[in-house]
């Protein structure tokens, strides 16, 4: 669990913006207690309560590509992140966080990228080239996201409504397996498996691949989670 409140296109540089969202984000600090950050870019705040699990040493949020042009800031854990880091081999990682992949899948797939991603998650990640950004929130909403827009024409996104309620003039739970991209201005479902289509399920019942699907995702949380299996 960990906290993230982004505040994007709010058309104000000035300090008492900023200490605003810091503020604002100060509301979320029960959801991660271990550091505090926020990175801005011109009128684009990205915020970070972190309960450190992957890395705790370097793994501190907002994350970011080599040259520091694409920022996220993530609520979650990619169980398959060594898995997609191996696919990454010419990029360079600073963290050992879990989600910085993010940053770098992005580069390579843009937008594509969040069905490669096993995990729970919510996310807001920022292209500073082009100021435009995207938002996630995993297959079932495992982890928290709401989305809401301010009068000034600005779009925030935070873990929880108490973060945003106050400045925003709407506001909306993030649906799960959604991506929001700033570019279509749009919510679009990301998670289209092939069941979703079918009204009779064709595969027959089978306890015991029931049981090893259990198995594995058990599994890959304590490799994730770096403890003994349970
Ligand atoms: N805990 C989180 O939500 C973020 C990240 N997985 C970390 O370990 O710091």
């Amino acid at each position: 669990m960990c906290g993230i409140l982004a505040v994007l296109g709010v058309g104000d540089v000035s300090l008492a913006k900023r200490s605003r969202i810091i503020e604002l984000s100060r509301r979320l600090r029960h959801r991660g207690p271990d550091w505090s950050g926020i990175h801005s870019f011109e009128d684009c705040y990205l915020a970070h309560q972190r309960l450190a699990i992957v890395d705790p040493t370097s793994g501190d949020q907002p994350l970011y590509n080599e040259d520091k042009t694409v920022v996220v800031t993530v609520n979650g854990e990619i169980y398959n992140h060594e898995e997609l880091k191996a696919k990454l081999k010419s990029h360079q990682f600073q963290t050992g966080s879990d989600c910085e992949v993010i940053a770098h899948l992005y580069e390579e797939y843009r937008e594509e990228f969040v069905d490669m991603l096993d995990g729970m998650f919510s996310f807001v990640l920022l292209d500073t080239r082009d100021k435009s950004f995207i938002a996630a929130r995993d297959a079932i909403g495992i982890c928290p996201l709401y989305m809401g827009w301010g009068l000034d024409g600005s779009v925030w996104f935070s873990s929880e409504m108490k973060a945003l309620s106050d400045d925003c003039e709407r506001f909306i739970s993030f649906p799960p397996g959604h991506l929001y991209s700033s570019k279509t201005g749009g919510l679009r479902r990301w998670y289209n498996p092939p069941w979703f289509s079918e009204s009779i399920p064709s595969a027959p019942y089978d306890p015991l691949l029931i049981r090893e699907s259990f198995e594995k995702a058990r599994l890959s949380l304590c490799f994730l989670l770096q403890f003994p299996t349970f």
